[in-house]
């Protein structure tokens, strides 16, 4: 079986006495978009965090294009662009210097980076605040940044929490090209969300995760076969019916 792409197997994530995650397993094929949506406090960022090798899990394990991330990180992140739920820069660092900085620790050449930051820059609308420190940023431009950063050196894998919640809708139609050109590419993305009506529009494949585990899986329109809906129903209304069981 191919090892390429996201696989996570029966993940378990306690802090302290309280279980967040309790035995996640996905996969995400290359090619794939897949989104992970929950209500609040379903384990969604906990999940991603395991995923990304941020937080180490009680037990289960993740593989990136077939490597094990807890147990080689770095090689494991070499394939993987992460974007945090709530973005954080260094406040001091002008954008380009922050971009410049992020290609020094991915090895990016200099001609490739600015072929590269040019391009991205222009798609987000962020090309007038190349010059801006980090800390001068609204939040919406803040997580363009970020988004940005973690495109950089092109990686196999995105992952992405709430990445679209600060930003404007021409970005957020920027972003979702962004997303179906990298999984066309054979790229695989995973991404979190509480956008039921954009998700809807390009996520390939669904997983709704409700108290640490995930409830169901599958495209929408098996998602609809299992709620049994006949019809025009929306992903939204399709998450209403999962989460209650029906
Ligand atoms: N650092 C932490 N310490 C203790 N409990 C935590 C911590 N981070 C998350 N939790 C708990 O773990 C559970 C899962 O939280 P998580 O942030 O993963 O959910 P989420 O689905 O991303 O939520 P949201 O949609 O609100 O962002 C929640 O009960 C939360 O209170």
């Amino acid at each position: 079986m191919s090892t390429t792409g996201i696989i996570v197997e029966g993940l378990v994530k306690r802090y302290g006495g309280k279980t967040a995650i309790n035995g996640v397993s996905l996969r995400v094929e290359p090619g794939e978009i897949y989104a992970l949506l929950g209500p609040n406090g379903a384990g969604k960022t906990t999940t991603l965090k395991t995923i990304v090798g941020l937080l180490r899990p009680d037990s289960g394990y993740v593989l990136i294009d077939g490597v094990n991330v807890h147990a080689d990180r770095a090689r494991a992140l070499r394939n993987i662009g992460y974007v945090p739920e709530n973005p954080v820069g260094f406040d001091y660092l002008r954008v380009r210097e922050f971009f410049e900085f992020v290609a020094s620790l991915r090895g990016i050449p200099r001609d490739v980076l600015s072929e590269r930051t040019e391009k991205y820059l222009q798609l987000f609308q962020l090309e007038k605040f190349e010059d801006s420190f980090m800390g001068e940023l609204s939040k919406g431009n803040l997580q363009k940044v970020l988004v940005v950063s973690a495109l950089l050196h092109e990686p196999k894998v995105l992952v992405l929490d709430e990445p679209m919640s600060g930003m404007d809708p021409e970005s957020q139609i920027a972003f979702k090209e962004v997303l179906r050109e990298h999984a066309v590419k054979g790229g695989t993305v995973l991404i979190s969300s509480h956008m039921l009506d954009t998700v809807e529009r390009f996520a390939t494949r669904v997983g709704i995760i409700a108290d640490g585990k995930i409830i169901a899986e599958g495209t929408l329109e098996e998602l609809k076969r299992k709620v049994e809906a006949r019809g025009d129903i929306t992903l939204e209304q399709v998450f209403l019916r999962v989460l209650k069981g029906v």
